[in-house]
């Protein structure tokens, strides 16, 4: 899929060779710097913008061929919401929600009942009557999700949805659609520039840089290996550690230089087990821990270390590599 802008002759395309399977029932990530094409990309998702060329399916049904009708249906499956919320000022929170209720023609009585769901869903019910600017912007957004959600839209697009907020209210918003994620089953496509809302909430990601997208895949394997530059940008802005490739990067005193130079990558349950020192302690070899961090990604804990292996008799530092391979941990030789 491509999209050039009419009014930007000459320039690059805004997006170009997209090719991207979103799955069912998954939270996927786009990931970019400003420019990088992330809202065009979503916008064409729901024809907000049309692309120049390439097509659109959604279950199948090709959204380039929809007439006026059919893809207004269509879009009313297609919840989005918004950096700024895009509220009514003048329309209370029960009204705000209503909006797209009333649009879709549902009667007085149901809008009533599905707005208490609603509300209750994103734990507003005691504001049903106050105004956005009542609101915090937390409350403001909670508003938003729950009018995406009126119509039981299969998808929820996300344009920045935390980027107005902070910190503390930017992980309760992530939980929220999380949890939304979980208990309808909903997809949502979320852009962002901040690797943090990647890690807490997205199955994969796709990195965009120039209107490509450079990196695409499962968000573990991107934050433990990233390939492009630009991902390795993001990577660092959460990590502790970074993702260097070459002893040269790590903060190692020179007198160490001796021994073998490995990260270590643990997930899961490993993170909490002593296999390192169970390992090494059944050989000859020392180790000295010059870096290690632990994280979670969407609840997973996740570990790196940086060891240095010296001593031992020849080939017990190859085995001590060989034995964590074979528990499945992930060793990387940095040097030797
Ligand atoms: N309506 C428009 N008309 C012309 N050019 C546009 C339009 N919208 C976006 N662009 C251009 O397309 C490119 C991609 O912009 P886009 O807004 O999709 O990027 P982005 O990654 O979402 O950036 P940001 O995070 O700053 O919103 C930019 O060069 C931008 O100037």
């Amino acid at each position: 899929m491509q999209k050039v802008y009419a009014d930007m002759p000459g320039r690059l395309p805004a997006i170009d060779r997209i090719h991207l399977h979103i799955k069912r029932g998954e939270i996927f990530g786009i990931i970019g710097h400003s420019g990088a094409g992330k809202s065009t990309l979503l916008r064409c998702v729901n024809l907000l913008e049309r692309p120049t060329s390439g097509t659109i399916r959604i279950d199948g049904e090709e959204m380039m061929r929809l007439d006026a009708k059919q893809l207004q249906a269509k879009r009313r499956k297609i919840g989005m919401i918004f950096q700024h919320f895009n509220l009514l000022s003048s329309a209370t929170v029960a009204e705000n929600v209503a909006f797209p209720l009333k649009l879709s023609g549902m009667g007085q009585a149901k809008i009533q009942a599905r707005i208490q769901e609603l509300l209750e869903l994103v734990g507003l019910l005691e504001h049903a009557s106050k105004y956005p600017n009542q609101l915090s912007g937390g409350q403001k957004q909670r508003v938003g999700i729950a009018r995406a959600l009126a119509n039981h839209p299969d998808i929820l697009l996300c344009d920045e949805a935390t980027s107005a907020l902070d910190p503390q209210t930017t992980n309760a918003i992530l939980a929220l659609l999380l949890d939304i994620n979980h208990k309808l089953g909903i997809t949502i496509l979320l852009i962002t520039h901040e690797m943090q809302v990647i890690r807490a909430i997205c199955d994969r990601v796709a990195v965009m840089e120039n209107g490509l997208i450079v990196e695409t895949g499962n968000v573990l394997d991107v934050f433990l290996k990233p390939q492009h530059a630009v991902t390795k940008d993001f990577v660092g802005q959460v990590s502790d550690f970074t993702a260097q490739t070459s002893s040269a990067h790590l903060d190692v005193p020179s007198n160490s230089a001796a021994g073998t130079l490995i990260r270590i990558t643990y997930v899961g349950q490993q993170t909490y087990e002593p296999i390192l020192f169970e390992i090494v302690k059944s050989t000859t070899v020392s180790f000295a821990i010059l870096q290690g961090t632990i994280s979670a990604m969407k609840g997973v804990p996740y570990g790196q270390l940086v060891v240095r292996l010296t001593g031992g008799q020849p080939g017990d530092t190859e085995l001590v590599i060989a034995k964590l391979r074979q528990e499945d941990i992930d060793v990387e030789v940095i040097a030797q």
